[in-house]
């Protein structure tokens, strides 16, 4: 046996230190995937924000990029995967893509400090290409490196374990998805606390280059913490190009089978056999695996793009949807942590209480009955999701539709009006009162007659809009103003004030001051008590208000609110608060969650046992693209597909999901379980190669021999 060889089996034979049963090294690697967890989830809760209020994109912009940046971050892993099976192995492809995540994160960082370029010092970017152009640079840094080191990390995980510590190995897979829960459980806290900080040079402003700093920081420790366990991971180094190996392997069969397509050249097996011509068994059998693996995944992308729906239309269905839980307050995008907090409980139940029940009661809970049945649940996830939207919408306004317009009136004449729009509908408001309600018209151009002044104005409203026809003081000035006519975001409240008062007002909460008989546009503010202070430089009164989540408030003010010591303004509720509470959101998390333990956890572990040793990188690689292609079909879907009514749209995806669950039972019906390390060896002797215990044997006697001759040159040396 060469050095070299002998070197490479005492790799593989080194024995590692142990506690419990399990390899120490494996310590090091799940910190650090608590740490690189918490640097993904910390930097990404606070993403869509940061796009929305820094870099001022629109809603659709801001999720659109979120998503194809979720997406890449699952495509990137089939390169991590090829530099490591092919080229530097694990360990190095790990170190080297978590500097590159490392610089990423501090480029992100950087590109959120507005006085990088707030040469005016006003508060707001001068320059926001560079801003964009050194984010969008620090997001495709970070893509690279946590997609890239993401299927090495388990997998090198996994290569920790002997072959006698198979249950051990188990364990670790569920260990890993913990910490990864428990690392995205205290970032998605901690990170939009620290976002909601002030801070800044020359001016203040909302933190994010804490919230985007705090995940980099924690990358660099994920790093450290992975290079001072160094001295204990069993290395398996790669074994040259097997990526590109495999594709020929495929490339050949393919076309050997074509050129003897005639019927006079005997059936094959297996297709791949076509390949035995050229490459040796080893290498087809090993391909073999790993795509009976990869057919096995084609339906598993369906329970990501439900799984993913999570942060984009759940949270916004929690947007309608009261967070007042007594003790504290929930905001919409918080209902998220539900998840990563159900994990870390529902782990540790599933494995040491149900799938131990599951087994002593004879029933065969196979991983892939355990997939096909995470995928059902998901599905009930969606149904409940549909279930939940329906007693929302019985509770929101009836906006217009496209063709329609609403109005609203207010009358802040000193007596009572009587109107009449399009001389049909009459309405009598009092003064200091608005109209029961917004009145639907099918069509925009109105008439608008005060009966009692003989006033008459002509208006055209927008259609598919909601509007308010303030009458002030002076009716024969009569205006239109537009009103919102969606629920206000993140759970918040819209206010505005009708100033009828004589001169201008000061407001606390408005950007700019109040002239008489104007409206002001909406300010947002958050649920609870809220003090609004209105001054006219000598004088000023103050008066509160409580919110519950998504109401909408246009407060009147008269012209005798300082006498009245603010006593008299009126508040005009013009969307109600949500009254559905967010804890009905509890059982879809549930469900969903379940589903993920059941599917992910079982998928991670089955993508590294059913894979060759020289491909472990390659099947998880594969096994995160399913995670992309879900992703990427909600980009899809949320571009193209709008149902009318959104409970129709959880439904459609419920029964999606369960077609898909259908067809993989089917497909997982005819999978047979195999151990890669037993096929393998059963070839190489097949083929007359040493087989790989005879290795370890000769290892140890050369090791011995080694050591009995130092030890009898030791004893020449005394003796001489
Ligand atoms: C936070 C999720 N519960 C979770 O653990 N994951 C979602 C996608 C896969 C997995 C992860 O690795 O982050």
């Amino acid at each position: 046996m060469t050095d070299e060889k002998m070197d490479e089996t005492k790799k593989k034979t080194k024995k590692t230190a142990e506690c419990c049963g399990f390899p120490v090294s494996i310590f090091f690697i799940v910190v650090n995937e608590f740490c690189e967890r918490f640097s993904y989830y910390g930097m990404r809760a606070v993403l869509v924000l940061y796009f929305r209020y820094f870099l001022l994109w629109d809603d659709d912009l801001a999720t659109s990029i979120y998503h194809a940046f979720v997406a890449l971050c699952y495509l990137t892993p089939i390169m991590g995967a090829i530099i490591a099976d092919s080229w530097l192995g694990k360990f190095k492809t790990i170190i080297y893509l978590s500097v590159v995540y490392a610089v990423g994160q501090v480029v992100m960082a950087v590109s959120t400090i507005h006085d990088i370029t707030d040469t005016d010092r006003d508060g707001t970017p001068n320059n926001f290409t560079l801003h964009i152009a050194l984010s969008m640079l620090g997001l495709i840094l970070i893509a690279l490196g946590t997609g890239g080191i993401k299927p090495c990390v388990a997998a090198f995980g996994g290569d920790q374990f002997q072959e006698h510590q198979s249950r051990q190995l188990n364990t670790f897979f569920s260990v890993f998805y913990l910490c990864i829960n428990g690392g995205s459980l205290l970032s998605t806290l901690i990170t939009p606390v620290l976002r909601a900080q002030e801070c800044g040079i020359h001016t203040q402003q909302q933190c994010y280059p804490l919230a985007f700093g705090v995940p980099a920081a924690l990358m660099v420790v994920s790093l450290v913490v992975f290079i001072s366990g160094s001295g204990m991971y069993v290395k398996t180094d790669p074994e040259g190009n097997i990526i590109w190996a495999v594709c020929k392997c495929i490339g050949f069969a393919i076309k050997n089978r074509f050129r003897h397509r005639s019927s006079a050249h005997p059936k094959r097996e297996h297709w791949m056999d076509w390949a035995n011509e050229k490459y040796d068994k080893l290498l087809i059998a090993q391909v073999k695996m790993v795509l009976k693996v990869l057919f096995l995944y084609i339906p598993l992308p369906m329970f990501w793009t439900l799984f993913d729906q999570k942060g984009s239309r759940w949270t916004l269905q929690a947007t309608t949807m009261s967070g007042d839980f007594r003790a504290f307050i929930l905001q919409p995008d918080q209902m998220q942590t539900v998840n990563p907090i159900l994990i870390l409980t529902m782990v540790p139940i599933m494995d040491r209480i149900i799938f131990p029940l599951i087994k002593k009661c004879g029933l065969d809970f196979s991983p892939l009955k355990r997939m096909t049945v995470g995928m059902l649940f998901a599905a009930m996830a969606f149904v409940c999701a549909a279930l939940v939207q329906i007693e929302i919408d019985k509770t929101l306004p009836d906006f217009p539709s496209s063709s329609e317009s609403q109005l609203k009136v207010v009358n802040m004449f000193n007596s009572s009006l009587n109107v009449t729009i399009s001389h049909k509908d009459t309405l009598l408001i009092d003064s200091l009162e608005s109209s029961a309600g917004y009145v639907t018209l099918d069509h925009q151009e109105i008439t608008v007659s005060l009966n009692s002044s003989g006033i008459t104005k002509n208006f055209s409203l927008i259609a598919g809009g909601r509007q308010t026809l303030i009458i002030p003081s002076d009716p024969s000035v009569m205006y239109l103003k537009e009103d919102i006519k969606s629920k206000p975001r993140e759970g918040r409240n819209a206010v505005r004030f009708v100033n009828g008062w004589t001169a201008v007002l000061n407001i606390t909460n408005l950007e700019s001051n109040l002239e008489p008989t104007v409206i002001s546009n909406y300010s947002l503010v958050a649920q609870g008590t809220r003090k609004f202070v209105l001054s006219n430089g000598a004088q000023s009164c103050e008066f509160s208000q409580t919110f519950g989540f998504g109401s909408s408030y246009t407060f009147l003010i008269p012209s005798t609110l300082f006498s009245t010591d603010c006593k008299s303004i009126k508040a005009v509720e013009d969307i109600q608060p949500n009254s559905v509470h967010m804890a009905l959101q509890i059982p879809q998390y549930f469900l969903i969650t379940t589903g993920e333990v059941l599917f992910s956890v079982t998928g991670l572990q089955f993508s590294y046992s059913q894979a060759p040793k020289n491909m472990k990188s390659v099947l998880q690689a594969g096994w995160l693209c399913t995670n992309a292609v879900g992703n990427i079909i909600v980009l899809i879907v949320a571009e193209l597909g709008k149902l009318p009514k959104q409970w129709a749209e959880y439904l459609l995806f419920a029964s999606l999901l369960v077609a898909v669950s259908v067809i993989f039972s089917v497909m997982a019906y005819f999978y047979t379980y195999i151990d890669p390390a037993e096929v393998e060896a059963q070839i190489r002797s097949e083929l007359g190669f040493e087989p790989e215990e005879e290795k370890k044997k000769e290892t140890l006697e050369m090791e011995d021999k080694d050591k009995d001759q130092q030890n009898e040159q030791e004893v020449k040396q005394t003796k001489i």
